[in-house]
């Protein structure tokens, strides 16, 4: 099970999730995010992660081509594209040294083919990114996506072994579901988080 915990802004919080075996970190980049990191923090944060840990520029603002250069520039190996970016958006960033995560919300015109957009992972969150709420497994009614694909929205300690059970995700993604108040990390939750994620499979 891939782990993805986002919305780290410290460094105490990034030491956190890489010393409890996350997969990945993101950094959020929208301007609306009270989890927005600028590209100089961002690229002070990944620089202290190891090689093994795949960290994410998380974009929903900015052209597909300005998130690959600020990832780029701030050292992150992976851009997540939130939002309803076309197929050419991604086609921009071919030859852009990232891992490629088309993040969506899911609507009946959603497709939900892994790499249908040419991209590397799919994230399946709540219509609202980042509000932690949790969007309703039924609606996939039990046609889940193959292959790399990643159930967000709305996770927790508490949540997440059901979830998994429920939909056999290749990954899962937190943020809200870590915090002990709005855009403020809790140590011990993103701990709880990466454990019951790889416990539950
Ligand atoms: O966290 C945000 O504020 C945010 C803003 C814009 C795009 C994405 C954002 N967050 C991403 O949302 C998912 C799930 O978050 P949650 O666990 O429901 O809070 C995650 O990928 C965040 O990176």
């Amino acid at each position: 099970m891939f782990v993805k915990v986002c919305g780290l802004r410290t460094v105490a919080d990034v030491d956190t999730a890489v010393e409890a075996g996350a997969d990945a970190i993101g950094f959020v980049f929208a301007e609306r995010s009270v989890r927005r990191v600028d590209p100089e923090l961002a690229a002070r944060l990944a620089a202290r992660v190891p090689d093994d840990v795949l960290t994410v520029g998380v974009f929903s603002d900015v052209s597909a081509t300005a998130a690959g250069e600020i990832a780029v520039a701030a050292g992150l190996r992976a851009v997540q594209l939130h939002g309803d970016y076309p197929h050419t958006a991604f086609a921009d960033l071919a030859g852009v040294p990232v891992q490629l995560i088309r993040a969506t919300a899911l609507k009946p015109t959603t497709d939900v083919e892994v790499g249908a957009f040419g991209e590397d992972m799919l994230l399946l969150d709540s219509p609202v990114a980042g509000s932690g709420e949790r969007w309703d497994l039924a609606t996939l009614d039990g046609a889940w996506p193959q292959g790399k694909w990643i159930l967000a929205g709305g996770l927790d300690p508490a949540n997440v072994g059901t979830a998994i059970a429920a939909s056999r995700p290749w990954g899962v993604d937190v943020s809200s579901g870590v915090e002990s108040s709005r855009g403020v990390k809790d140590q011990g939750l993103i701990r709880d988080f990466v454990r019951a994620a790889r416990s539950a499979t």
